[in-house]
């Protein structure tokens, strides 16, 4: 049996996620239409000035010197226009196209009167209607570090500057592993068994954690021959291996011997923290010699999920070679109980303007119904009680707008 000092909840996350960043994945250059969601692996410079041109931003005209102006062409967005050879020359411009050189103004056409001569009159707004080279970005201009979250806006900066592919990092693959004999696949619970919540849900969080998941396999059964022959194929294809239940020490826990059995090194093997605290996070030699890494995640569902929030978000940042976002803080709706030598993460929902943040009911670790009414957790530290009103860290869940309004 692994006796173990529970870790203080900070650091274990600080410890995932330097074991994360240490072993970041490479680079991968791919199509900017599928960047959404990958982390840039370099830094997004411009490839030219921006705008690259002078592009005017109105329908009217380009003009040189005083008006009355005389037409002597078209310019529409896509070309290079002929210069302005003279004064009281002018151009019909459309928005977007390139300003002939030697214009000297553009009047709008709703500013502009056309004589029955041909000849253009009108003036030009105080603020030039055109957009300089630069004004945006000057040519080699850093816009993102490395490290940057890629987003729709990110994937448009990029092809505005010219860009049709870019250097990712490869995103972590991740197996699950559910162990439990008592685990339902299909039907209602009874008769001492229960359905497997985790094997249906974890792989959603740890999408969302940018993790590509290659598979997920379970129950497998409560033997230790069966946990390694799970543990050891699914090391052949991911970077990282969440398993769940069996965590603790009981007749048919397996984990830890498995481990042993592995050559595994723990990274942490335990949290201070309710609930989750029997999660781990270990190192295990991969088949090519490489070292995996494999979160186990307690067996009760809401410990299982703070497993994920504690140990392999974090991990999976540094391995994306994103930083770990610093928690926000708000404030206690009510008071929140501590609970002593351990860090309590208390679920909890905020406000709209997310400033406010109310414990939720049905929070006891075996339910999932609090956690699916959260917006994330109220952490409170060791030693420590929440009052309302109090300043509180909160950890959120990785929801996507238009999840729990
Ligand atoms: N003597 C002690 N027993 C337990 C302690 C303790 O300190 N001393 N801690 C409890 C805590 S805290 C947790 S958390 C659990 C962790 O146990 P395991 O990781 O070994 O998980 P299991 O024993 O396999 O299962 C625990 C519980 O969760 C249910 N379960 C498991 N997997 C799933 C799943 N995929 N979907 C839904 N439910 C699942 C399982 O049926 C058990 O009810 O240990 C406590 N015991
Ligand atoms: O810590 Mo257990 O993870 O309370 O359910």
């Amino acid at each position: 049996m692994t006796e173990s000092t529970p870790v203080d909840w900070e650091l274990a996350r600080t410890l995932a996620y330097e074991a994360g960043r240490a072993a970041a994945r490479g680079a991968e250059t791919i199509p900017l239409a599928e960047a959404d969601g990958r982390t840039l692996a370099e830094p997004l410079r411009t490839l030219t000035d921006l705008p690259a041109f002078p592009t005017s931003s109105i329908d009217g005209w380009a003009v040189r010197g005083a008006g009355p102006w005389r037409p002597v062409g078209r310019v529409l967005a896509g070309g290079t226009p002929p210069p302005l050879t003279a004064d009281g020359d002018c151009v019909e411009i459309a928005t977007g196209a390139m300003v002939p050189e030697h214009a000297t103004a553009l009047i709008r056409i709703e500013d502009s009167v056309t004589g029955a001569d041909g000849r253009v009159s009108g003036e030009p707004r105080t603020l030039p209607d055109w957009r300089l080279p630069g004004e945006e970005a000057d040519l080699g201009e850093e816009l993102f570090p490395a490290g940057t979250a890629v987003d729709p806006a990110i994937i448009g900066v990029a092809a505005t500057c010219g860009y049709e592919t870019l250097a990712v990092r490869s995103r972590p693959s991740a197996a699950m592993l559910v162990f439990g004999d008592e685990l339902l696949t299909a039907g209602p619970p009874g008769a001492g068994r229960v359905r497997d919540s985790l094997g249906p849900q974890v792989p959603g969080w740890l999408r969302r954690y940018g993790a590509r998941v290659e598979s997920v396999t379970g129950p497998v059964k409560d033997t230790l021959t069966a946990h390694l022959d799970a543990i050891r194929s699914a090391l052949d294809t991911a970077d990282l291996v969440c398993t769940t239940g069996g965590t603790m020490h009981g007749p048919v826990d397996h984990l830890h011997p498995a481990l042993a059995e592995l050559g595994a090194s723990y990274l942490v093997n335990t949290v201070a923290v309710r609930p989750g605290f029997p999660m781990l996070l270990a190192r295990v030699p991969g088949p090519d010699g490489r070292d995996r890494f494999l979160a186990g995640l307690p067996g009760n569902p809401q410990s299982a999920v703070i497993a994920l929030v504690t140990l392999v978000a974090p991990l999976l940042a540094g391995l994306n070679g994103r930083a770990l976002p610093p928690l926000p803080s708000v404030t206690a709706g009510s008071d929140v109980a501590g609970r002593g030598g351990f860090t309590h993460l208390a679920l909890a929902t905020l406000d709209v303007a997310g400033h406010t943040a109310t414990p939720a009911g049905h929070v006891g670790s075996a339910m999932l119904r609090g956690l699916a009414n959260s917006h994330g957790f109220v952490v409170v530290r060791p030693g420590t009680q929440a009052a309302a009103g109090d300043t509180v860290p909160f950890l959120p869940l990785p929801l996507l707008p238009g999840e729990r309004p």
